[in-house]
């Protein structure tokens, strides 16, 4: 197809990847964003986020790429805007919009919205943080969903040369699409994880568990990974969205219920087993390795770690912690700038991050800086046979 000019509002995760993305697709974008210092830094070819490629895919497209502050510049004189704003202020974007202007939603909205506007066009988004770019130029999947097909199919051409196989119905079928999978990978997760909870009882090992089942193509592979609880600015706020929408419609929905509630007790756990290395918690030194939700991003938000931390520090639990993309104290937290300061005069080590870095520190130096040697390993990413041999005794999720 032409290239196309294309606006896009808001240029956090979904919007900065959307508008450097389809910018090297060819199309001309206009990205506009009402948080003036993000779109100064943008325009100096500085982003906030951790997203590996997106920097250079900015710097790459400047010619086809314009951040503004003015939003109604990316709703004028453009053949498509996409929305990209927190789920919460789509719909006062969308009311602002000028009556010509084709609309594409891409933030994740709650089933039903985008079908209260004529011409809105239903388009969402499934990248991972971490993995925005990556996700994006390599879409497993393209969902479009319009009142009129011939407008779907315009807004799906937009991604014809990923080649990625795409679906076109309904407004309503493509929003339900976007929850229904973020929920599935959280009925996984919670899955998983009680399994590995179930693992520590009966004297069984997750890892042996899941690669049993990940052989089985009917499962898939991904999404079984045990840890401290599944986070993040999406899966728990899509399940807490998708339970609200069933309970409107008059639908129970206990397995999703059980997802959300297994996942709200998982800090606990983590804490129980800290506790049960060290004892009573007041005045304990803790070492955390790890605060963002996952490997791979700077993003805080609903971060397990988090949780896990507010616990600890409520049953008095002093607290260090160093994470790779984490700089600055955060509440009760005194973040290190690296491992070796987190674990001094530890009594426990706790790893809640899958950071790969964290597979390759210095053991030996970092167990001769802790007062107790014991790593408690939510994420299975420490090397046994390394930490044993450095003199650490090693706890892990899911054994
Ligand atoms: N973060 C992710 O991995 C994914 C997020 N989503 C969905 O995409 C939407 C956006 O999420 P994120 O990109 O993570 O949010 P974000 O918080 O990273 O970015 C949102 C941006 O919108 C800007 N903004 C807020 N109000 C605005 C307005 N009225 N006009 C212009 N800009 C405005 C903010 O300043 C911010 O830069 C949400 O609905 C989310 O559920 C969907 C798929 C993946
Ligand atoms: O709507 C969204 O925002 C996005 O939400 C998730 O992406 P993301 O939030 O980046 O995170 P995931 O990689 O799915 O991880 C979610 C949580 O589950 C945890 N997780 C994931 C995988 C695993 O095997 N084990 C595990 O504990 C992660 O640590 C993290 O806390 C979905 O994977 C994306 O497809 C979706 O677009």
């Amino acid at each position: 197809m032409q290239p196309q000019r294309i606006g896009v509002v808001g240029a956090g995760y979904v919007g900065l990847t959307t508008a450097a993305c389809l910018a090297e697709l060819g199309h001309d974008v206009v990205c506009a964003d009402t948080d003036t210092a993000k779109v100064e830094a943008l325009a100096s070819g500085e982003i906030g986020l951790h997203e590996p490629g997106l920097r250079e895919l900015v710097v790459k497209n400047a010619h086809r790429l314009q951040f503004v502050t003015d939003t109604a510049q990316a709703m004028s004189d453009v053949d498509f805007t996409f929305v990209c704003v927190p789920t919460h202020v789509v719909e006062s974007v969308v009311t602002a919009a000028p009556p010509d202007c084709r609309l594409v939603l891409k933030s994740t909205v709650p089933a039903g919205t985008a079908a209260k506007y004529p011409g809105v066009v239903s388009n969402p988004e499934f990248l991972r943080e971490g993995h925005a770019v990556e996700d994006f130029l390599n879409p497993q999947r393209i969902v479009v969903g319009a009142q009129d097909e011939r407008l779907a199919r315009e807004v799906a051409a937009l991604y014809e040369t990923t080649g990625a196989p795409v679906v076109v119905t309904d407004n309503t079928t493509a929003e339900v699409v976007k929850y229904a999978s973020n929920c599935f990978l959280a009925l996984k997760l919670s899955y998983v994880n009680t399994l590995a909870e179930l693992c520590e009882r009966l004297g069984a090992d997750i890892d042996g568990v899941t690669e049993g089942m990940r052989l089985d193509d009917r499962i898939g592979g991904s999404c079984l990974e045990p840890g401290p609880g599944w986070g993040g600015s999406c899966l728990p706020k899509d399940t807490r969205a998708l339970l609200a929408t069933a309970a409107e419609a008059g639908v129970e929905f206990p397995t999703l219920e059980g997802a959300l509630t297994t996942n709200g007790h998982q800090p606990r756990r983590v804490v129980d087993r800290v506790r049960a290395e060290t004892g009573a918690l007041r005045g304990k030194k803790i070492g955390l390795l790890g605060l963002t939700f996952k490997a791979g991003t700077n993003d805080l938000r609903e971060s397990p770690a988090l949780k896990i931390a507010e616990l600890l520090g409520q049953e008095g639990a002093r607290l260090t912690a160093y994470d790779p993309c984490v700089t600055g104290d955060l509440d009760g937290i005194e973040v290190r700038t690296s491992a070796v300061e987190a674990a001094r005069d530890a009594d426990v080590l706790v790893v809640l991050t899958e950071w790969p870095e964290f597979a390759e520190l210095d053991w030996p130096e970092l167990a001769g800086h802790t007062a107790t040697p014991v790593i408690l390993d939510t994420r299975g990413v420490v090397p046994e046979d390394k930490v044993t041999e450095a003199g650490f005794r090693l706890v892990r999720t899911g054994r």
